[in-house]
Order: C-alpha cells, then structure tokens, then sequence
C-alpha cells in the first residue's frame, strides 16, 4: 500500500472523526455513487431494483438523487412507469418504513391534526395526492398507491430541482372495491369498500380546506382517482385551490406538446396542413377527454370556431364510437359525442378509422394490443407518416408494441408511448421512440406554480406550458424525427416550462410574486435556475455542496 496516499485525501463525511475505523481507509478515494450503480445493475427484477433504490433514498437521500440525476434515462423507468406500477399493485407486501402520508376515511373530522403531523410542516411546497381508485391503467389499488405519488415526486425533485423536504407525497385511504387486497392479510389500508359520492365528497371537502389551513403555500396535484372522481375535484377545487389534475391536464398539455410535432412531420409528407388533421381517441376517460379538450383549446386558440375544433376529434370507448344518440352516455363523455353519424353504431376499431380516415390515432385505453397489425396498416394505408400514439400505462396495458408499429408501417409510423421503449432497428435503419408521458409536464407548471405563487392553475398556464415544450426540441432531435425532446434535458425543460407558466400566469393575474414581472425573460429563467436544487452527497470523491433552494 503506498504509504503517500495513506491517509485518504479527500475530507470525510460530516459526523465522522478523521480517526473513524468505520469507513474502510481509501473508501472516500473511489467513487460511492459507481458502487450503488453497480449494486442496482446486480438486480434482474425491476421491482428488486425498485427495492434497492428506496433504500439507498432511505440512507442517504443525496446520494440517492445524485445517482439518479446522473442515470436518469436507466433508473426514471423503475422509479416511475413501468416499475412502479409493480410496487404499487405488492406495495403491502414490499412496505418497509413509512415514506409519505396516509389520511384515511377514519380520520374524517381530524384531518388537520394529522396533516399537521408531517415533520417538514408549513414549508412544504408540492403535494401529490392519490386515493388509489386508478393507478396508471391499474384499476382500483386502494392504499397500496403511495408508491405513484412518490415517483412523480421523485420526478418533482429530479426533473424541476424542487427541493425533497418540499415534496409532500399523500395516499388517501378510503377503502377500496379491489376483493383481493380486502382480503390479502398483509394488506395496509381500510378493510372497506370506497364511500359512496356524498361522503366521498364531504371528506374531500375538510381534506382540501385543511390542507389549505395547514400548508398555506403548497400546490396539490391530484394523481390518478377515478376518471368521474377527477373531473369532478378538478372542477370542484380548481378556483378554490391551488391545485392541478395531472391525469387531464397534464396528459393533455404533453399530448398535445406531441401531436403538435407530429402533426408537423405528418404534413411534411402529406401536405397537410394541421387544420385537416382528424384526430380519433381510442379511449375516452379522464385522459382521453382532457387530452381532446386541451387539442380543441388549442385548435381554438389558432382561429377555429369551437364546432369546427370539435369536428376533427372523434372518441370512442369500449362500446364503439361515442355518439350522441347513445343511451345513459357519462358527462364527461358527452362533449365530443358525434352528432353527425346515423349509421348503425360503430364498434369495430378498423371500421371506425374506415370511416373516419384519421390522420392521428390516440391509444388511451388501457387495452393491451388493441392497435393490431390490422389496425396500424390501415393507418398506414390512408397516410403517407401516420401518428400513432399508444399512451396507455404501464407497458403491459399498451395497445402497440414500439418494434411492430414499425414493422407494420415500414417505419413510416410517428410514434410516442406512455411508457420507454427502447430503440428499434429496421431495415439498417435505427428509429426511436417517443415518450409521450406527463414527467416532461408536470414540473415545469408545479415550478413555475410555485415560484409565481399563482392563486390558481389556469387553462393558460397549462396551454403555455405545453406549447413551450413542444417548441423546445434541438435542431439535432428535429433532424432526427423526434417529436419529444431527449429525457436528459430534463431540468433545462422544465426550467423553460416553467418560464412559460410564470409568463400566463402573469398574464392571467393569479401570480402573487409580482417581483417577477419585473424581471426580462432571460433573466427569469436564470432566476428559475438558480432556484433549481442540487444534490450535494459527501460520500464519494468529487461531492460539491451547492446552494439548495426550492
Ligand atoms: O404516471 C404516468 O406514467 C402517467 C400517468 O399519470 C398515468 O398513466 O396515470
Ligand atoms: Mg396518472
């Protein structure tokens, strides 16, 4: 052993004596966050990875951000979709130390006093809530859906820079319709069926107006409830509260992000412009709905009437194509029911796209391989690049594989799925797909929420927010066909969000940080990054510590 690097060179983590026989002599000459890679690399089953990556959080959370802000396209997919679909649906069985917080239907009348119970207090800033009645395209999970509010927190943390102690993650257990888990002995929720909608609701009512009472500056984001459930709080709450619905808005602001790109690869090869686009839903619940919504929002805001934005969106759910005519059709649905067809009722897919020989085909349907060879072929037939957008989660509910849509159309398909798919080789040529997925959304406008201190979300800061991310592809992922920029620019993106929410919120005067509006747009955006947090781990050679902020 040289003796001229004994002792090590580095200095050592905060808490240890410089004599400390704890950590082995020349642990601080290597680099700790290469050992954890590895560590996670010697796992083969995603949710043992999942496993592993919540206790290195749970040891050295700087640590645990620092890796993943440096592996993000590697360590996103376990953390988010699709692992963490598997760590829901066993969470009872893989739980091992409380992470977030519970508010059960038993605390009803006590929920500020339990609210008041979380250690960060009135500093926290962003709060994801689910009651688990449909995680990702998972149905009814009851409380074992902590696990979604963590991940698209982690996101927060990675993806925005907002700072961890911020981030306030929340499962609202209020029983659940899923028989297997009422009757699963390990399962950690209330052994009930979920409340019926008027007590629902009175316990939605105290929770919001506690939440309020107890966090005075925090945003909610509303995750995954069930598709009634979210259109209704979101209407309830959303001029009440400061608060967003992720599953309509934020699906809907990156869907649209998306299609506004390809839409623009599409018309370069058939010579359409975007105004005779026809846009077919396959699937219509709270993303399917809120992702036609913000198109005709969109389609509107380019001069179209709103009947002639709504005539180029056609949606159809298990029963066929939703028409006006149909008996005891839901309120969300009746919006963009067609009053124009009178045929005998459409059921069949490739029937439906016969007759409505769309330019876009939206998957949100949560049905595994709905897009059959049959299916992605007449697509092909009728356009010269079809769009095809299979966004159901996890990838077990998506309704086309990356590697056939590309066969099946000879790569002429524009693709983005919800959840990754690896890059595909066809014919010598290498394609790649896109991830049409909230993560590139959602934290950007918390950001940009946050940091105006905007009273509300309104349909501007959502619009604008989707119209900045579909603007914000290089020139190097334009020429390579990509309709979402690369997932490593993460931060950068969400930062330019996030000037893009400040700038509508601004401009719809819900912004309470009126200091803002002084500053030019160059600025604002150095001010975001500044606010950006940064991981700071000492347990390995080149540990920085760096201002940390939100
Ligand atoms: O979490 C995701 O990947 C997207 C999402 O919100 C959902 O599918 O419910
Ligand atoms: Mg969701």
């Amino acid at each position: 052993m040289p003796s001229s690097t004994y002792p090590p060179q580095k200095s050592l983590a905060p808490g240890l004596a410089p004599s400390s026989a704890r950590i082995p002599p020349y642990f601080l000459n290597t680099d700790h966050r290469q050992r954890c890679l590895a560590q996670l690399r010697s796992k083969h089953d995603g949710l043992e990875k999942y496993i592993y990556l919540n206790g290195l959080k749970e040891r050295d959370p700087n640590l645990f951000y620092e890796v993943l802000l440096g592996n993000m396209l590697e360590i996103i997919p376990i953390l988010y979709t699709p692992t963490v679909g598997d760590a829901c649906s066993r969470y009872s069985h893989i739980w091992r130390r409380p992470e977030g917080l519970y508010v059960s239907i038993e605390n009803k009348g006590a929920i500020r006093q339990l609210l008041r119970t979380w250690p960060a207090g009135p500093a926290s800033r962003i709060a994801v809530v689910t009651d688990g009645s449909r995680i990702l395209g998972l149905g009814d999970l009851g409380a074992n859906g902590l696990p979604i509010s963590i991940g698209k927190l982690d996101l927060y943390i990675a993806g925005a820079g907002i700072k961890p102690s911020s981030t306030l993650p929340i499962c609202l257990d209020l029983g659940t319709n899923t028989e297997k888990f009422l009757d699963d002995p390990l399962y950690i929720g209330v052994r009930r069926k979920r409340p019926g909608v008027e007590e629902m609701d009175a316990f939605m009512k105290e929770f919001m107006e506690a939440m309020k009472e107890v966090f005075p500056s925090l945003l909610v984001q509303f995750e995954d409830f069930s598709t009634d459930n979210a259109f209704r709080y979101l209407e309830m709450f959303r001029y009440q509260y400061r608060c967003f619905n992720d599953d309509i808005q934020g699906t809907g602001a990156v869907v649209l992000s998306g299609v506004l790109n390809a839409a623009r690869l599409s018309s370069a090869a058939s010579g359409k412009p975007l105004s005779e686009h026809k846009i077919l839903f396959f699937g219509a619940g709270s993303a399917g709905v809120g992702v036609a919504k913000q198109l005709l929002s969109f389609f509107t805001l380019q001069g179209m009437s709103v009947e002639e934005a709504k005539s180029r969106i056609y949606t159809v759910d298990s029963k066929g194509l939703i028409t006006s005519d149909r008996k005891g059709l839901q309120e969300h649905k009746k919006f963009f029911a067609r009053t124009d067809y009178d045929g005998p009722p459409l059921t069949k897919l490739t029937d439906i796209i016969d007759y409505v020989k769309p330019t876009a085909l939206l998957g949100l349907s949560t049905m595994r391989n709905a897009f059959t060879e049959e299916v992605v072929k007449l697509m092909a037939s009728i356009n010269a690049r079809p769009i095809i957008f299979p966004l159901s989660n996890p990838v077990s509910l998506c309704e086309v594989d990356y590697h056939d849509a590309i066969n099946w159309t000879n790569g002429s398909v524009i693709f983005a799925s919800g959840s990754p798919y690896p890059a595909v080789e066809f014919e010598g040529k290498v394609y790649e797909p896109g991830q049409g997925n909230n993560m590139y959304i959602f934290p950007g406008i918390g950001m940009g929420a946050i940091l105006s201190r905007a009273r509300h979300i309104t349909d501007a800061m959502v619009e604008q927010a989707s119209i900045a991310l579909s603007s914000s592809l290089t020139e190097e992922e334009e020429t390579s066909d990509l309709v979402y920029p690369r997932l490593a620019r993460i931060r950068d993106l969400s930062a330019r969000i996030a000037l893009a929410v400040i700038r509508a919120a601004q401009a719809d005067n819900v912004d309470e940080n009126s200091l803002l509006r002084n500053l030019s747009d160059l600025a604002l955006l150095d001010y975001i990054k500044a606010k950006q947090w940064q991981p700071c781990s000492t347990h390995h050679a080149n540990g920085s510590a760096k201002g940390s902020r939100l």
